[in-house]
């Protein structure tokens, strides 16, 4: 294994594994760390953690444990994956775990590059937009569990971290590797080990990553992977060879926790023409329906069922009032791993979950220990295989056109492109 990444979450690391997968290294995501060594062909290998939300000394812990994990399985450079709308508190996770993965690599340079162009997430002397939005007007200031309040990610991030963080241009970035290597430095003697990168182009990211060649540690969205995988062709180091992806037949199942924007569009357009059952935070804080119920009902349905949680900011915030943010997103997602459960074992070979916190809960329901990353549905979401009758989509909560679902389920079935 040459490349260790470390993913704060399941969707997001499936986005990174089809980055990788796409820029041609042979990748496996693993859920939580492993108790085996790594087959020997994996040439990157994702550690994808659940961290982006617990506490922060829990994130710590389970990142340094990835850590060790994929030291030992031979790793030269790590990469530690977080969201590209930066999802975080202020007093959580992200700095933390930066910080602490760059003590134990002893690494000076740290590059902090949320980018993610195909997905409109560029930055822009440090602030975060989401195409022509700041971070803090896209929608994301209204996330149930990590509310975007500010697009400066040097500020944000600075909450979160002990030391001070620095800033790499675009005017750096956009003259090339030399010129952004000369501003780490620069930023490194003005003792900023953390440094926001600007990148508004995929282009830019592949200058940070041929620029981070000699970097152990990268931090980012999936966006920063892009040029790495061609620093280890340079070197020899990657075989020509990917596996072969197989569609998968059989049952298939919508499952959709996120309140996003997108999914909530998406929620509505699959409703127009496929079968579609809301749960509310009431129904499932008073044990009102049964994970059980709900899986009767979707295998019962013809067509690819939906069954979602996912409400308007206003619904969201006043089931929260009433029991608890933490209390009702354990519940639903408790839920959402019974349902999962439930459902394979029904039958269903295809799953499609929507949102980060969702899909880390049905894949930690499944036991599912790791995937096989596939093709792309769309920018950020790869079909991929957990086993030989099971293959998912993880789809981000804001990725993904329209018609995502019904698209997805059918290339999964390997009956569209
Ligand atoms: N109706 C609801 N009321 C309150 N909380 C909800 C409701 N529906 C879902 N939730 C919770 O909101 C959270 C949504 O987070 P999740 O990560 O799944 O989606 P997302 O944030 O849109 O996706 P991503 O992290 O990929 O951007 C989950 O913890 C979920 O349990
Ligand atoms: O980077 C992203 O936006 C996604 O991979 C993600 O992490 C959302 O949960």
């Amino acid at each position: 294994m040459l490349l260790g990444c470390i993913g704060d979450d399941f969707t997001g690391s499936s986005d990174l594994g089809n980055t990788l997968t796409k820029a041609g290294m042979r990748v496996t995501q693993y859920v939580g760390v492993p108790d085996a060594p790594a087959a020997a062909e994996v040439e990157a290998g994702i550690v994808a953690l659940k961290s982006r939300s617990i506490a922060v000394a829990d994130a710590v812990r389970l990142s340094l444990e990835a850590l060790d994990w994929l030291r030992a399985q031979g790793c030269t450079q790590f990469l530690f994956k977080y969201c590209s709308t930066f999802d975080s508190t202020r007093e959580g996770n992200i700095g933390p775990v930066a910080e602490a993965l760059a003590d134990a690599l002893d690494a000076r340079q740290v590059l902090v590059c949320p980018a993610f162009p195909a997905t409109g997430r560029s930055i822009y002397q440090g602030h975060l937009f989401v195409a022509d939005r700041l971070l803090n007007e896209s929608g994301m200031q209204d996330h149930p569990l990590t509310p975007m309040t500010d697009p400066d990610i040097r500020r944000w991030l600075g909450y979160q971290t002990k030391g001070t963080v620095g800033l790499v241009p675009a005017q750096a970035v956009m003259q090339g590797v030399t010129h952004t290597r000369a501003r780490m430095l620069e930023e490194d003697k003005a003792g900023h080990r953390l440094m926001v990168a600007d990148a508004i182009t995929d282009a830019d990211l592949i200058t940070l990553g041929q620029a981070a060649a000699d970097l152990p540690l990268i931090t980012g969205g999936s966006g920063i992977a892009m040029g790495l995988p061609g620093n280890f062709r340079a070197r020899g180091l990657l075989s020509a060879t990917q596996n072969q992806w197989m569609g998968q037949d059989g049952k298939a199942a919508i499952l959709s926790g996120s309140c996003s924007n997108a999914t909530r569009g998406q929620v509505a357009e699959h409703a127009r023409s496929n079968p579609t059952r809301e749960v509310t935070a009431d129904q499932v804080m008073s044990g009102a329906i049964t994970a059980q119920a709900l899986a009767d009902w979707a295998l019962a349905q013809d067509g690819v069922p939906l069954i979602y949680t996912s409400a308007d900011p206003a619904v969201v915030i006043d089931a929260q009032a009433r029991f608890g943010k933490a209390a009702v997103a354990t519940r639903i997602e408790g839920l959402f791993a019974d349902l999962a459960r439930a459902l394979v074992a029904g039958g269903v070979t295809r799953m499609i979950s929507a949102g980060g916190e969702t899909s880390g809960a049905i894949v930690e329901g499944l036991g599912l220990a790791a995937f096989e990353i596939g093709p792309e549905i769309d920018p950020g979401v790869p079909m991929i295989r957990a086993s030989d009758k099971l293959v998912l989509a993880l789809k981000s909560g804001n990725f993904g056109g329209p018609d995502f679902f019904s698209r997805a389920a059918a290339m999964m079935e390997g009956t569209a492109r």
